[in-house]
């Protein structure tokens, strides 16, 4: 299928955003295709965070409308939600002192009874995710003894576990040298290309726009000013206005490379 007219896998509408009772963003209308990696760039404080969390509940939609779809998003039950949407948070500052698998098979959370007991197709699922991230050599070993790339492979793991169509993953590589960074992006290119939805925050220009197949670019003014197709988005003036630097295209081994300064 033509990349630019791919279905709608998210729909915001003329939507207030809030955080508690703080408004943050208003009127905000915005699509995001289905099978593609949707990147969110925007300078700090603009709003990206509070936007992505209208789709784990810690940010409301006040008015208007979201929907995932087709199918309202607001009054979603939480469970339901969840089997659709996996959500990795920006870098958290608490790890926990579990074994690998243990956190892994939290993705399997919104599929299991009270009892939480993993069943066959929750363990075939936590071993796949973990195969996919290379972290099964690592199973038994406790989360907070791996380093900062390890561990974001393991929670990428968890996150994959968790087997929803779209996935949203905010900040995925900071804190992570360059070789870990590619890792994790090239993780994110296979699950595009095994048909999941994704959604990211990235800061570093060049890395959204070699990952990216559609891009979201959002200002100061906490207002999306461009939206569309990675190419498009990028002939357009939103990220020197938004940033004040300019694109330099360069052609390496008959590919496209970005360059921002
Ligand atoms: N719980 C909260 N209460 C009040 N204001 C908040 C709350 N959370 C975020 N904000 C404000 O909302 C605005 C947007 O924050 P948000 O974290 O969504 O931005 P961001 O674009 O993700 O920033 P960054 O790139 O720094 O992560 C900021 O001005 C922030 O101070």
């Amino acid at each position: 299928m033509d990349k630019n007219q791919m279905p709608c896998e998210l729909q915001f509408t003329s939507a207030d955003i809030s955080v508690g009772h703080t408004p943050i963003l208003h009127d905000l209308s915005l699509s995001i295709p289905r099978g593609q990696i949707t990147v969110l760039l925007g300078p700090n404080g603009c709003g990206k965070t509070s936007l992505l969390q209208c789709l784990n509940g810690m940010s409301s939609v006040s008015s208007g409308s979201l929907t995932y779809q087709g199918e309202s998003l607001i009054d979603m039950p939480e469970r339901k939600r969840a089997r659709k949407i996996a959500f990795l948070p920006q870098v958290r500052s608490i790890i926990p002192s579990i074994p690998v698998h243990t956190l892994v098979e939290h993705g399997r959370f919104p599929y299991q009874g009270f009892s939480r007991r993993p069943n066959a197709e929750d363990r075939r699922l936590v071993d796949q995710a973990m195969k996919a991230c290379g972290i099964l050599s690592f199973a038994d070993r406790s989360v907070d003894t791996l380093s900062g790339g390890m561990r974001q492979r393991v929670f990428l793991a968890m996150v994959l576990a968790q087997a929803t169509p779209l996935i949203v993953l905010d900040e995925p590589t900071t804190y992570l040298d360059p070789k870990s960074q590619n890792e994790i992006m090239d993780l994110v290119t296979s699950l595009r290309d095994r048909g999941k939805t994704v959604i990211m925050v990235l800061h570093d220009l060049a890395q959204a726009a070699r990952t990216a197949d559609h891009l979201v670019i959002m200002s100061d003014a906490r207002r999306v000013i461009a939206s569309g197709p990675k190419e498009e988005v990028l002939n357009t003036s939103a990220i020197s206005d938004v940033f004040g630097v300019s694109m330099h295209r360069v052609s390496i081994d008959g590919g496209w490379h970005y360059l921002f300064f």
